[in-house]
Formats: structure tokens, C-alpha cells, sequence
């Protein structure tokens, strides 16, 4: 288990594959080897016209964008990094049943017209044509589709991810930035991320991911989050000096631990599952983790507390991310996403908020992130010296569907305050009834 640590300055990104400690059902994780982080570049704009803004808006595609990345940082797909792969971490990048030519020709399988020749003692080729769903690895919807989730197996992404696609195979990443690539490399056809909690807020690593990289949020569910404190089996209370759980988790307990009156350093690890196992290989006996109920069956914990979360209501938002947007519609309630940096000028902030709010488009999130590309602006005012104000990116989500005329129109109108606009995607909203989880 790693503890939470600074990313290294920059290294070009690698996919590896390792078999964590013990893992309870013996999955590989996906891990990150060395992560990338160069910056993003932003040109001013996303298109070059409001008629091809509006345009591009209808049928949603992010990839109108005109913030070109460097060929080195483009995701797989179609002529990326991930064509030269043909199997990472035992999940097949393309699942298609070829048969080599040598074999094929050997016993009498070559396809007519596909170089081989039948001399007509041989049976007729068995092979069938390609279709155009053997040429989508991702399935849309169903079974077998491979999702990514960071943490491991117990981790509430692990379940948020089940909720999103019932049948999936989902993949353990050990970090964020893991999970996006899994999609971007084909080893994954989804991920599913956590991007912010009812208590404990914004999970801003992901915020900042989402503009990092290009794929595009196809879907959001919401999972309520119960916690449980455990411990080994025999373990008391009063022996605990120790806490750990992902950041988050230990947020949404705080006061609960502290009404506890546990006498113990709280410290993040990378997820609530991970801290579980970590104390189950190690055999820590005073040591406590907050994670899952399944967490703790899966690594043999002892539950001293069910429901620790400081509220019943704790809610975390997942979004579901494909490298393909889905089409917008309007025959059910839908949700954008958008992050824009907003021009020089006064009240500039309220023009392009009041864009959705003449148009009667409830705003349901925005959150601000330092514009990393260009984090300082220096405002000269005359005689008075330079002030320095921080530049952010506003990352927005709003009520409405990109198919609908008032959703295209709000976009254009921000698009003439914004020096960067960018639809991360139109999807549709969790709509589904949760029940509180309990505690107090
Ligand atoms: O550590 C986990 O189990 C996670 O899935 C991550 C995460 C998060 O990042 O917010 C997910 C849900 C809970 O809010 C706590 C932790």
C-alpha cells in the first residue's frame, strides 16, 4: 500500500501489471509505473465560429475541441499507443477469433479472394466476414464490459462501478490517472470515478484528470456510503493508536471518530478497501481501517463500529467515462458537464452563469481549479502597480441535454466569454431511489 505521495515531475506513462499483496480473489491490478504530467495546452477557444459551436453542439462532440494535444499524449484508440499492444494484464486489447494466415492456410481455412485457393477436395472456408460489432471491443451496454475502478476488490468504486454496469468485469486500478488510461489503452471499455462526496466534497484528482485526458462521461451514479471501523479479529478499541482509510472516508468520519473516543493518528492511503488488506497482510493489531462491510469479509476484519459516517445520508457521485460520447437525447432527464476559463473583463463570471439562468437551466455544481497552464494573470493598473490575480477553470454541470435548443444556445453565449470551453459530456442523470445508509 502507498501511502499518498506527490507525483513525480514527469516521466512518460506506462501500464504495468503486478499481483498486489493477497488478493482476496486473486486479480491483477492495473498499476501506474510512472505517471505523466505534462501540462495541458490551451489555445484560446474551442471552435472557430458560433455557427460551428452550435453545430458541433448538437451532436456533442467533445472532440470539436480545438485544444490539439501532442502526438505523443494521444490516447490510444484508433492510432495511439495501444495499437502495438496486444494483451495487457491478461485482458485482450482486441477480442477478435483471427486465425494466422500460416494456419489458415494449413488446414484449408483461407478465406476465397483472401489469397488462399480452394482446389475443391477442401472443405469451404468456416470463416465468417467481420462485422461491425466485431470491430467494437466496447460493447455498449451488458455483460463482459471490462470497467476500471481504482482501489481494490471491497473498495465503494469496486460497488459504484457494479451499480453503473450490473455485469461488467471490473478492473482494480491502484490510481486514478490508471483508470483513465486503462480506457484510453483499450484494456478497460470504462471507468468509473468518484468526483465528489455529500460530506466530504470535490475529489479534485479527478477534476483535474478529466481535463487531462480525452475521454468523455457517458453516465453518473450515485452510491450511498456506509463505513464501518475494523479492526483484526480480537482486537479492542483501546488498543487502536491508528486510523487509516482513503482521505475522503476518514472526512466523512471525523466526528464520529472523535465521539468514539479513539486516542488515534488518522492517515490517508490510496483507497478504503487497500487499507483493509494492508492491515490483514501485515497483521497490524493497533491499527483500524474505515472501509466496506465486503472489505472487511474480503480481508477477515472484525467490524468494531457499522455506520461511522457522520451522516446517514453520505452520498458519493461516480461518473462513468468512455472514449466515445454518447448521443445526447430528450426523452429523459438529462445532465452536461462542462469546464471553461472565462475571459478578461468585468462581472464575466456572472455573464456566463446568467446564460443558464435566462434560459431557466438549473446549475446543479461548479467548482474551480487553478488554471495550471496559466495560474497567474497580472493585472496593470495604472499607478497603482501590478496586481496578480489566480486564473481558474470552472468546472459546471447543469440540468439540460446538449440535444436541446436552450442547452446549444447557453453554450454559444458562454463560448463569447470564455477563452476555453469544453463539453466533458451529456448524459443521463442517476435518477435512482437511494435509501439513507444508517449510523447516526
Ligand atoms: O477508497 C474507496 O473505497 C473508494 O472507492 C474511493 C472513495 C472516494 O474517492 O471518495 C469513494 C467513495 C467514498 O467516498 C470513499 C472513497
Amino acid at each position: 500500500m502507498q501511502a499518498l505521495s506527490p507525483p513525480p515531475s514527469s516521466s512518460s506513462l506506462i501500464v504495468g501489471t503486478s499481483r498486489r499483496r493477497r488478493p482476496p480473489t486473486g486479480p491483477l491490478v492495473v498499476h501506474c509505473i510512472h505517471r505523466s504530467y505534462d501540462s495541458v495546452n490551451f489555445p484560446a477557444g474551442v471552435v472557430s465560429s458560433r455557427s460551428d459551436w452550435q453545430s458541433s453542439c448538437a451532436i456533442l462532440s467533445s472532440k470539436v475541441v480545438g485544444q490539439e494535444q501532442p502526438p505523443e499524449s494521444r490516447s490510444g484508440g484508433d492510432n495511439g499507443p495501444a495499437d502495438s499492444i496486444a494483451s495487457v494484464n491478461g485482458h485482450k486489447t482486441i477480442d477478435l477469433d483471427l486465425v494466422p494466415i500460416d494456419k489458415a492456410a494449413a488446414d484449408g481455412t483461407a478465406a476465397v479472394g483472401g489469397g488462399g485457393s480452394n482446389n475443391g477436395n477442401r472443405p469451404l472456408p468456416m470463416q465468417k466476414p467481420l462485422t461491425i460489432t466485431d470491430l467494437a471491443p466496447a460493447p455498449m451496454h451488458g455483460s463482459q464490459l471490462r470497467v476500471a475502478y481504482q482501489g481494490v476488490p471491497g473498495a465503494y468504486s469496486e460497488a459504484a462501478a457494479g451499480k453503473a454496469y450490473p455485469k461488467c468485469e471490473a478492473i482494480p486500478c491502484d490510481q486514478f490517472e490508471v483508470a483513465f488510461q486503462a480506457v484510453e489503452l483499450w484494456i478497460a471499455d470504462r471507468a468509473v470515478l468518484p468526483v465528489e462526496n455529500s460530506l466530504g466534497g470535490s475529489i479534485h484528482r479527478n477534476y483535474d484528470l478529466l481535463l487531462r485526458h480525452r475521454l468523455h462521461i457517458v453516465g453518473e451514479v450515485q452510491l450511498p456510503v456506509h463505513h464501518c471501523l475494523m479492526a483484526l479479529p480480537g482486537v479492542r478499541k483501546e488498543y487502536i493508536t491508528r486510523v487509516i482509510s482513503h482521505p475522503q472516508a476518514l472526512a466523512q468520519c471525523e466526528h464520529t471518530l472523535t465521539k468514539l473516543g479513539l486516542q488515534a493518528a488518522r492517515e490517508a492511503v490510496d483507497d478504503t478497501a487497500g487499507a483493509a488488506e494492508y492491515i490483514a497482510a501485515n497483521n497490524l493489531r493497533d491499527t483500524a481501517a474505515i472501509a466496506s462491510a465486503r472489505a472487511a469479509e474480503l480481508y477477515g476484519m472484525q467490524i468494531l463500529a457499522d455506520g461511522i459516517q457522520d451522516d446517514c445520508g453520505n452520498v458519493t457521485r461516480f461518473v462513468m467515462l468512455a472514449r466515445e460520447p454518447i448521443i445526447p437525447r430528450t426523452d429523459r432527464p438529462f445532465k452536461t458537464s462542462i469546464v471553461f476559463a472565462h475571459d478578461k473583463g468585468t462581472s464575466v463570471l456572472f455573464k456566463v452563469l446568467s446564460a443558464f439562468a435566462f434560459r431557466n437551466i438549473n446549475l446543479t455544481k461548479i467548482e474551480s481549479r487553478p488554471h495550471r497552464n496559466r495560474p497567474i494573470r497580472l493585472v496593470d493598473d495604472a499607478n497603482v502597480g501590478t496586481a496578480k490575480h489566480f486564473e481558474y477553470l470552472f468546472y459546471v454541470d447543469f440540468e439540460a441535454s446538449m440535444a436541446e435548443v436552450r442547452a446549444q444556445n447557453a453554450l454559444a453565449e458562454v463560448q463569447e466569454f470564455a477563452s476555453f470551453l469544453r463539453v466533458l459530456g451529456s448524459y443521463p442523470m442517476d435518477m435512482t431511489p437511494w435509501s439513507p445508509s444508517g449510523g447516526d
